[in-house]
């Protein structure tokens, strides 16, 4: 008997990330080749002719897996009874902004999303927060729909994942090892130039990473600038924010959370549990392990010297953000 469909919203519908995201999620890279899915699709009124023109697009695939799709722009109606979320739309930087700089002008949409989350979803939703700032944006949603008391908060989270697979890339590109048989890297804090990609602990093949690389100088002056100001690089080669690798890292952060991660750590942005000095509630990049759609945060690793002022720059920088945003909650 074929699965009932899974309810998946996405907000920037009509966006370039939605674009490269929408067809995917369709195509059951997400959450199965026997999942059916059901798309409720929100972007503001203005772009609502450009979502009928991807939802044209979707249809014209005949996806086997598509049960059905909803357009709206409305946050009430997009979210009504979703168990997944894939929060996207929102404003991107251009050149010379960093993503604190769209701060004041994204917020507000999170506290609204938040409040419709917190209203109409299913009480078990998990949400995915990909539109920038994105740790503090799941976080303003994620305090908004507390106030509803309705829905699990633990599952809101904020998108690292891209961060882990670039990192990941670098990682195989200079130790000569392919990415797959990398294992146990974790990207820690803020999606911003201050995360901290961390890959004391991890393996190849069982060979330790940090042994192969043998260069702190590397990973200091070439590897944890390169990660954290990729996203900037980016823009500044295409002129506009990424978009099919941000698709991929969303795809990558809810496929795993749902389908599991097979033992191996993922990098999520969840509420901190108080873990490793970071307040509670704080949105910040950790390792975890999913299992039965659920995620479980790596606990008790060795934090040294250098990881730890890393780690508490990047934290520095989401209280920070907190403070900004503190009015709006
Ligand atoms: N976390 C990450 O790793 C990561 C990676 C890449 C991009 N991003 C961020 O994702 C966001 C979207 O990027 P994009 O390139 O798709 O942008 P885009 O401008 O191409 O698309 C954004 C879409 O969101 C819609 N939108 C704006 N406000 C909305 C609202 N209140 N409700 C619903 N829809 C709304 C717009 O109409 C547009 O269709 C940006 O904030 C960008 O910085 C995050
Ligand atoms: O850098 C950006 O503004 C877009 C995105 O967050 C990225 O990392 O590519």
């Amino acid at each position: 008997m074929s699965k009932a469909p899974v309810r998946v919203a996405v907000t920037g519908a009509a966006g370039q990330i939605g674009y490269s995201l929408l067809f995917r999620i369709a195509s059951g890279e997400m959450l199965g080749k026997d999942q059916p899915v059901i798309l409720q699709l929100l972007d503001l009124p203005q772009a609502q002719k450009a979502v009928k023109g991807v939802m044209m697009e979707l249809e014209d695939c005949a996806f086997p897996l598509l049960a059905g799709m909803v357009a709206t722009d409305d946050p009430n109606v997009a979210f009504k009874d979703a168990q997944i979320a894939l929060l996207v739309g929102a404003r991107p930087r251009g050149p010379g902004m960093e993503r604190k700089d769209l701060l004041t002008e994204n917020a507000k949409i999170f506290t609204v999303q938040g409040a419709a989350i917190g209203q109409y979803a299913d009480p078990n939703i998990k949400v995915l927060v990909v539109g920038n700032p994105c740790n503090t944006n799941a976080y303003i949603a994620m305090k908004t729909a507390e106030k509803f008391g309705r829905v699990n908060t633990k599952n809101f989270t904020g998108m690292l994942r891209l961060d882990h697979n670039r990192a990941l890339s670098q990682l195989a590109s200079k130790t000569g090892r392919s990415v797959s048989s990398l294992t146990k890297l974790v990207v820690w804090g803020n999606h911003s130039p201050t995360m901290y990609a961390d890959y004391r602990f991890c393996l190849s093949n069982g060979d330790n990473v940090k042994a192969l690389v043998n260069d702190d100088v590397w990973n200091s002056d070439v590897f944890l600038p390169t990660v954290g100001k990729r996203g900037a690089a980016i823009i500044e080669a295409r002129g506009l924010s990424s978009a099919a690798s941000a698709a991929n890292a969303a795809i990558d952060h809810i496929r795993d959370w749902v389908l599991g991660s097979n033992g191996e750590w993922v990098t999520m942005g969840v509420p901190s549990d108080g873990s490793y000095g970071i307040p509670e509630g704080i949105i910040y990049g950790v390792p975890c392990i999913t299992e039965n759609g659920e995620y479980k945060v790596v606990k008790d690793l060795e934090i040294d010297a250098f990881s730890r002022e890393r780690m508490t720059v990047t934290l520095n920088e989401l209280l920070e953000e907190r403070e900004g945003v503190k009015d709006l909650l």
